[in-house]
């Protein structure tokens, strides 16, 4: 179990404040989605809560201990990490780049144990890649190599998991599969934190919202109380459609605000 405490963080980039005085205590066995628009901090929080970054001012804390004063490794063993966009540069076999995920738990120079072949293994079925484990890495599509970033995610098994835009390049399917995964780490114990851009997706499946503006949290709670048309309209300058359907909430943006 995780619990990632972030008391009046603020981080500076260059001469920007781009994360102003954002708290929030982040626990186990909840699906917690970061939103806001383009630039508002939301990967410069996440980067920061895994020692990233430095805060310019408040403190992080994962159980307790300052993320500051941790080990990079002893972080990496606590919260797994799927950054925006990464590329993959070599041309690796897909089961080994899912391999990189037990880098944290392994003694230097030493090889995959039985323990970690099995991890690996649940990794590529959870991610759905079992089809692509032959595959190389550098001649994939866009949403294969999402789910082979994730499946590396998933492999370390660590208790926590950073997701910074999982369902970029996804058809919709496997955005299906992919936030049903997330919510389903989460209901076995998990921390999952995850930064979204899809508005129906997050209200969804998310137990809780944190909506981000300009470096700032403007809301924190249960989504369909931070997602409200007028919040939509003063944060992201959309006329939105914030409804409930069959399949859960919904919500669809109209146009630009006026
Ligand atoms: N190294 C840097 N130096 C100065 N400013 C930076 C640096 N990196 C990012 N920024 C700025 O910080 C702000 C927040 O960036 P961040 O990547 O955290 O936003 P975001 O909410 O994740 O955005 P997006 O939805 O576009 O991914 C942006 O205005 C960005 O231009």
């Amino acid at each position: 179990m995780v619990t990632i405490a972030l008391d009046r963080v603020s981080v500076r980039l260059g001469r920007r404040a781009v994360v102003e005085q954002v708290s929030a205590t982040l626990t186990p066995g909840s699906l917690v989605g970061i939103i806001g628009p383009n630039g508002a901090g939301k990967s410069t929080l996440v980067r920061a809560m895994l020692g990233l970054l430095p805060t310019t001012a408040g403190t992080i804390a994962i159980d307790g201990d300052p993320v500051a004063r941790m080990p990079r490794a002893a972080i990496a063993r606590r919260i797994a990490y799927l950054p925006q966009g990464q590329a993959l540069h070599w041309p690796l076999e897909v089961r080994r780049v899912v391999a990189l995920g037990r880098l944290p738990h392994m003694a230097p120079l030493s090889g995959l144990a039985p323990a970690d072949a099995a991890a690996i293994d649940r990794a590529i079925a959870r991610a759905d890649i079992a089809h692509l484990a032959g595959r190389t890495a550098t001649e994939l599509s866009g949403g294969e190599r999402a789910r082979v970033l994730l499946a590396r995610a998933l492999a370390v098994e660590a208790p926590a998991l950073v997701a910074d835009e999982p369902l970029a390049a996804l058809d919709p399917g496997h955005q299906i599969d992919v936030m049903r995964l997330l919510a389903d780490e989460a209901r076995g114990g998990a921390l999952v934190v995850a930064v979204l851009h899809d508005l129906t997706m997050a209200a969804r499946y998310c137990d809780r919202l944190l909506l981000m503006d300009g470096g700032r949290l403007m809301a924190d709670g249960a989504p369909m109380e931070v997602l409200s048309a007028d919040r939509l309209r003063a944060v992201y300058g959309i006329r939105a459609m914030v409804t409930e359907s069959e399949a859960g909430p919904m919500i669809v943006p109209l146009g630009r605000a006026e």
